[in-house]
């Protein structure tokens, strides 16, 4: 359904330096540096799946999603979403995907969500029957009633992300782009747009590539993970897989009676320490953790430990750490 070869896109930035006398230098000569987005990235997604494209800032995750919806036209290398190289048949490509920047909006402000549903009606042609049946159901999944009269201005950041994801949904796309959903949102919305995700990619068979900071996002919704670091793509596999990858690490909580300070545990990387608990990552195969509780019984008193296999959140920053991102 996606097929990337080797696409690289790099930016040319005007350098600036500080100071009146750089800026009129600047006047007469242009300096330039130049960005490398992405480096020869290729990959594969197939209809129907939920695939969680991370990594760091300024990793290159949006330049991808913009290259992959047709807002930018790489340097070099192909794609096919579909069957449609994006930046070129863009008119007849978009009416197949539907796009969602967290960051910004979609909707015009000063007007209610419904005339801006209306005006994209009419921007993508989309037939009456299949708009009143896309806005119905769109609009009961995500409860939309009650806020579909308001400008979009008075919206919380919530309410606003659900009728961004209704509005990129209207006619009925069959790929979803969606570059960082759940940003600012409370723990509340952030379930709720997790679950509508879910549900039109089961129920609609919607293929779904979403950047996000969040591993919890990657945990509730992604089978697959593509991770890029510096332009260039990483890790390309299952989240079991990459569970498989660091499974013998475990993740050892220790809660002390009294205050305590830091204190190296061989075997053990300290993965935070509050006055009242601490949180190590323990690889098994290098250290017993009776050891690691034992070690650390010597300098406080403990009051409760637990064992846990670590978190996906955890075992992103392994994978970050294991290439130096
Ligand atoms: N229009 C642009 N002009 C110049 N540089 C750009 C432009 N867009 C992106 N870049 C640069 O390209 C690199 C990749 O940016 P990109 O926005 O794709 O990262 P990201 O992985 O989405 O980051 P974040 O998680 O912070 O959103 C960065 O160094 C960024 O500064």
């Amino acid at each position: 359904m996606i097929e990337l070869q080797g696409i690289s896109k790099s930016f040319k930035v005007a350098k600036r330096s500080a100071g009146l006398r750089q800026a009129a230098k600047a006047l007469f000569v242009r300096e330039h540096t130049i960005v490398h987005a992405l480096h020869d990235i290729s990959f594969s997604i197939g209809e129907g799946e939920i695939v969680g494209y991370i990594g760091p800032n300024g990793a290159g995750k949006s330049t991808s999603i913009k290259v992959m919806s047709g807002i930018l036209m790489p340097d070099r290398g192909t794609c096919s979403v579909m069957g449609f190289t994006p930046w070129k048949d863009r008119t007849a490509y978009v009416r197949h995907i539907g796009v969602v920047f967290g960051q910004r909006s979609q909707l015009w402000w000063d007007v209610p969500v419904i005339d801006s549903f209306e005006l994209l009606r009419d921007i993508y042609h989309i037939p009456a029957a299949e708009y009143k049946k896309n806005l119905s159901l769109l609009t009961e999944t995500l409860g939309l009633q009650e806020i579909m009269h308001m400008p979009v201005r008075q919206l919380s950041l919530g309410q606003r992300m659900r009728c961004e994801i209704a509005a990129s949904l209207l006619h009925g796309p069959k790929i979803l782009f969606l570059d960082e959903p759940t940003i600012g949102l409370d723990a509340v919305s952030k379930i709720a747009v997790r679950q509508f995700i879910k549900t039109i990619n089961k129920e609609k068979g919607v293929t779904v590539i979403l950047t996000t900071h969040d591993m919890q996002d990657i945990e509730a919704l992604a089978d697959r993970i593509l991770m890029i670091g510096k332009g260039t793509l990483l890790y390309d596999g299952t989240v079991s897989a990459l569970r498989g990858k660091f499974g013998t690490h475990r993740l050892v909580t220790i809660d002390f009676r009294e205050h305590a300070t830091p204190v190296d545990i061989r075997g053990a990387s300290l993965i935070s320490w509050s006055p009242e608990r601490a949180v190590f990552s323990v690889d098994t195969e290098r250290a017993a953790i009776a050891g690691v509780i034992s070690a650390l019984s010597e300098h406080v008193e403990l009051l409760d430990v637990a064992i846990e296999s670590t978190p996906v959140e955890q075992l992103i920053v392994e994978l970050y750490k294991e290439h130096q991102v």
